[in-house]
């Protein structure tokens, strides 16, 4: 199969997401336990929000039609509601941030406005109020009925807030998609083992596990599988009940590259078998077809140098597991920043430079790190996003505006 472009591999990923929808599977939780889920149901305004005219200062109520020295009848503070007559003519009534106003008045000035005793409030000429000031209509924010919260947003501190505004004690979730990480090598050892001189640990499977519950997935970590086909076999077979497989290494060109061969032979179709970017260019996807026993799985076959395992995991398998796990169409994260100093890149391919991302009030600024390539873990571990130069580009004089995308 043809290496294809960044874009044209994005688009595939995006396509295979957009027929997903809508997902089924779903459980309820306490609001305490939701942040992070999707969100299965919408959510709706119980009432008006606000639920009463409120005054957004301690101040006084007021009629702004009225002139001269105010009458000072009463107060009201948060919590509490003005039981009397409607304001009438030249009156006021004290209030404080988050009251009622009262029913009469259309305006709240600040108590930093006036000149007041205890019976009497005059406005500074300065200050004369027009109708509304410091004063959210009832129903302002929101509506009765009206539907705050969509089914596919993934609950974060402020739709959180939203929920608990309206009374939502317990939420209507997604079932998280499972993901099987199988990484794959002869050389690889356990974390918790000595390596000889020429093994390596497995840190991919860490860093998968990782990724995947950033990305709001369950990791199932498998042991990882040798160079051969009866390996590779056993383990995608135990794995094979996951949403969505993960595989890291075995999908380059050499004589003990079986990935692709070995999920051939067990059915998958493929949809891509390389992409013209670096790191990560001999990135697999394709899917193994459903079963009478088994739902369909998604599968990604990452390069094996960890950083291209990280890379092509951001970029193509966490959206495919948002979208697995309910969320509406999610993409990688891209956002703009300024390049701090002149990068040189070799053309041919979409490169993802690690970078440093620093941000102040007014700007967003991005330094590459210095790297060794797609196996320098430290360097990445260095940078926290990366930058993308496009594959036309050798050369990105500093001060441009660079695509980054974040981890
Ligand atoms: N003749 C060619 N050789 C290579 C090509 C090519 O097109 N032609 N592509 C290169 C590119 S680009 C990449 S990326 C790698 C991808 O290789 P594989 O996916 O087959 O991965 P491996 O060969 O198994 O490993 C590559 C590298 O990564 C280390 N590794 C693997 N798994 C882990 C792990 N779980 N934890 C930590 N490190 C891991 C492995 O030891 C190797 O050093 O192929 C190029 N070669
Ligand atoms: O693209 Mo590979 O991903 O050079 O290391």
């Amino acid at each position: 199969m043809a290496l294809i472009t960044c874009q044209e591999a994005l688009d595939l990923v995006a396509a295979h997401i957009a027929a997903l929808f809508p997902r089924t599977c779903t459980e309820r939780v306490p609001l305490e336990q939701a942040l992070g889920r999707v969100l299965a149901q919408s959510v709706y305004a119980d009432r008006d929000q606000p639920p009463f005219p409120r005054s957004t200062r301690d101040g006084y109520a007021v009629r702004a039609v009225d002139h001269g020295v105010r009458k000072l009848i009463g107060s009201v503070r948060a919590g509490e509601v003005w039981t009397g007559a409607s304001l009438a003519q030249e009156e006021t009534i004290e209030v404080m941030t988050g009251a009622p106003v009262p029913d009469g008045a259309d305006a709240v000035v600040m108590l930093e406005h006036v000149e007041a005793t205890a019976t009497t409030v005059s406005i500074s000429d300065r200050h004369l109020p027009s109708a509304g000031d410091n004063v959210v209509p009832r129903g302002q924010e929101a509506r009765a009925g009206d539907v705050l919260l969509h089914a596919g947003v993934r609950l974060a501190a402020a739709e959180i807030a939203l929920a608990a505004s309206v009374g939502a004690a317990g939420l209507d979730v997604y079932v998280q998609p499972v993901a099987a990480v199988l990484a794959t090598g002869d050389e690889l050892v356990a974390v918790d083992q000595t390596p000889a001189s020429h093994q390596i640990r497995n840190s991919n499977s860490h860093a998968l596990a990782a990724i995947v519950r950033e990305h709001g997935g369950v990791p199932r970590l498998l042991p990882p599988a040798s160079d051969t086909r009866e390996s590779l076999l056993e383990r995608i077979s135990v794995a094979r009940d996951a949403d969505m497989l993960l595989l890291s290494g075995g999908v380059s060109a050499g004589k003990y590259d079986l990935v692709e061969d070995v999920l051939l032979s067990l059915g998958a179709e493929f949809f891509f078998t390389g992409v013209l970017i670096q790191p990560g260019k001999p990135v697999v996807f394709g899917r193994l077809p459903a079963t009478q026993t088994h739902a369909e799985q998604w599968i990604f076959g990452l390069p094996g140098n960890p950083v291209s395992t990280q890379v092509t995991a951001l970029l193509f398998a966490m959206p495919m597991l948002q979208a697995l796990g309910g969320e509406s169409l999610p993409q990688p994260r891209f956002v703009q920043g300024t390049l701090a100093s002149i990068m040189k890149v070799r053309s041919g391919l979409t490169r993802f430079v690690p970078a440093k991302l620093s941000s102040s009030l007014h700007a967003v600024t991005v330094n590459p790190v210095e790297w060794h390539g797609s196996g320098d873990l430290a360097s990445n571990a260095r940078a926290d996003c990366y930058i993308v130069v496009p594959s036309d580009v050798d050369s990105v004089a500093a001060g441009t505006t660079v695509t980054v995308l974040l981890r």
